[in-house]
């Protein structure tokens, strides 16, 4: 699992150390694992070390004394080395090592900045040491201007030297992964302790690249995170096994209350994604053409007719494909999320949605679709707000609803009413097709039709309560992102259908349990039952 940490967590870890005097200890094993990084990536880039030229742009607290001790350590190891300072000042330590290093020293002025900011495009390394977690706003003034400079040369020249964030991208929010200004998109960023909540969250993931965590001894100090990434032992773990005795209904029904006349293929891309993900059964409840679609196109599923109240079933999906009009599928919705069941409310049932909801009801919108909803609950984001700060509006949809609320995007954010939060990247570009969203919406439904009694596999991994309904979605994100990516792979890297999404999912959940040895015990454990 991959644990992330908002910028007061960390430094409140950090806090017991300084308090022995190892401040400048820290920050070595910070600058040390900074300049190990850049080493081993210019490396497999195949450039030479020796002579390379790396800058280092400098703020003037202790994220520019990292930048600067590592400059140090890169400058030792004969790299013609340039530290811009940015500020007033510069951290003492750091500044003397860089010097006694051989490190060459520049202050930013105005007059300076179009050759610095020149110098900077062309190097083979940049290491973007001006703000860390003692941020407050963006980057402003002289250092905004050099970023912009820096950007639009290298844009302009077709640069590609190595750009590396210490610790995270300067005027990234470090809790929200908000950008308030220019920043420099990097290629890496090494982290120091443990992940930042806003490297893990848009557009702060963007500009942040592959994170590194590099431990520097806190590690112990952290509390429990404050986000978390599922891989593929958590995954693992996580997965339903259907014990030796099982039978189609002790594995779980999901209850499919989807598509319209005008949007039929959604029922049955939904019904695909669940059927896809483990479930025992799928009963369909909609229109009877849309019904004939669903049987001709899956026939596993069993259509039912009649109300929600006469489906027995352990999960609903409702909404993907339906629309204002539907009132006998709106009406089936509103009695499936009254129904106390686990649901997964997704687009068209969205809009109809009471005021207080619970976390067993997971919301799955995109950007847009939250914006409306923040709307129809009296806020005024819209979708160009959300898309600026992901992680503060999915978790202000899950406590203003009650319910556990997953934003898909590249990175897809969940959170639940309270605490936990899961960010999940599986994926790649070419998910971002019709159909993709109802084949998540059955992956959902699926595991929470499966979910049954069974707590421990959630509070093995340190997820309590309620965060568990948080941890399902999370879960089917990441296996809906995968069998994406696999999809496009099996294609060498083109393009994917919806359908091709459902279709490469089975495998990818039995390479993921095969590749844990605790799959592998639970699978060959007769005596462990499911529910
Ligand atoms: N505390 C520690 O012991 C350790 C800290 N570490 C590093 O220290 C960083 C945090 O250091 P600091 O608390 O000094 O904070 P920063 O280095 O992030 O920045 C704080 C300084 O920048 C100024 N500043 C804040 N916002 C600004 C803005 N928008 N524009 C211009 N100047 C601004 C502040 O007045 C202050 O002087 C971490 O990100 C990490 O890189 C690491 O060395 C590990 C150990
Ligand atoms: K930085």
């Amino acid at each position: 699992m991959i644990t992330a940490y908002t910028g007061t967590q960390v430094r409140a870890a950090e806090e017991p150390l300084l308090a022995d005097g190892l401040g400048d200890v820290l920050m070595q094993r910070a600058a040390y694992g900074l300049a190990a990084a850049v080493v081993n990536e210019l490396k497999s880039r195949g450039s030479r070390l020796n002579g390379s030229r790396v800058v280092v742009l400098v703020g003037k607290g202790n994220n520019g004394g990292d930048g600067l001790y590592a400059g140090a350590f890169l400058a030792a190891r004969g790299m013609r080395t340039t530290a811009v300072l940015t500020g007033n000042a510069a951290h003492p330590g750091g500044l003397a090592a860089f010097e006694r290093a051989g490190g060459r020293v520049q202050r930013l002025t105005e007059a300076e900045l179009p050759a610095l900011a020149a110098e900077a495009a062309g190097a083979d390394a940049v290491i973007d040491a001006v703000l860390g977690t003692g941020a407050k706003g963006g980057l402003r003034g002289s250092a905004a201007h050099l970023i912009d400079a820096i950007t639009a040369t290298r844009d302009a020249e077709h640069r590609d030297g190595l750009l590396v964030a210490c610790d995270l991208p300067s005027g990234i929010d470090a809790d929200t992964g908000e950008a308030a200004g220019p920043v420099l998109p990097a290629d890496i960023t090494v982290t120091f302790g443990g992940a930042k909540t806003g490297l893990l969250a848009d557009p702060g993931a963007d500009y942040a690249g592959r994170v590194l965590v590099v431990e520097i001894g806190i590690e112990e100090h952290l509390p429990a995170p404050s986000m978390r990434r599922l891989e593929e032992a958590d995954m693992a773990r996580l997965l339903p096994h259907p014990s030796r005795r099982a039978q189609k209904y002790s594995r779980g029904v999901l209850g499919v209350v989807a598509g319209s006349e005008n949007y039929p293929g959604a029922a049955v891309l939904a019904c695909r994604g669940a059927l896809a993900a483990g479930v025992g059964m799928v009963r369909y409840l909609g229109p009877p053409s849309v019904a004939d679609l669903v049987r001709q196109s899956c026939p596993e599923v069993v259509c039912s007719t009649g109300t929600v109240a006469e489906n027995r079933v352990q999960a609903w999906l409702v909404g993907s494909g339906m629309g204002p009009h539907d009132h006998e599928q709106l009406t089936r919705a509103r009695d499936a999320i009254a129904s106390d069941l686990p649901v997964v409310a997704d687009a068209g049932a969205l809009p109809a949605l009471p005021a207080m909801l619970a976390p067993h009801v997971v919301l799955t919108p995109h950007a847009g679709e939250l914006a409306s909803l923040f709307q129809r609950l009296g806020h005024g984001e819209d979708r160009e707000a959300v898309e600026a700060g992901t992680l503060a509006a999915v978790r202000q949809a899950a406590v203003r609803t009650g319910a556990t609320v997953l934003l898909k995007g590249a990175t897809t954010l969940v959170a639940a009413p309270w605490g936990t939060t899961f960010s999940q990247a599986d994926g790649t570009p070419w998910l971002a097709t019709a159909g993709s969203g109802d084949v998540l919406a059955g992956v959902i439904g699926a595991l929470l039709a499966q979910a049954g009694a069974d707590v421990g596999r959630f509070t093995d991994l340190g997820i309590e309560g309620d965060g568990r309904w948080a941890a399902i979605a999370a879960l089917g994100a990441a296996l809906h992102g995968r069998a994406g990516k696999a999809a496009s792979e099996a294609a060498s890297g083109g393009p994917i259908a919806a359908g091709g999404i459902a279709d490469a999912l089975p495998e990818i959940w039995g390479k993921v349990s095969m590749l844990s040895n605790y799959g592998a015990w639970k699978r060959n454990s007769h005596s462990q039952p499911l529910r």
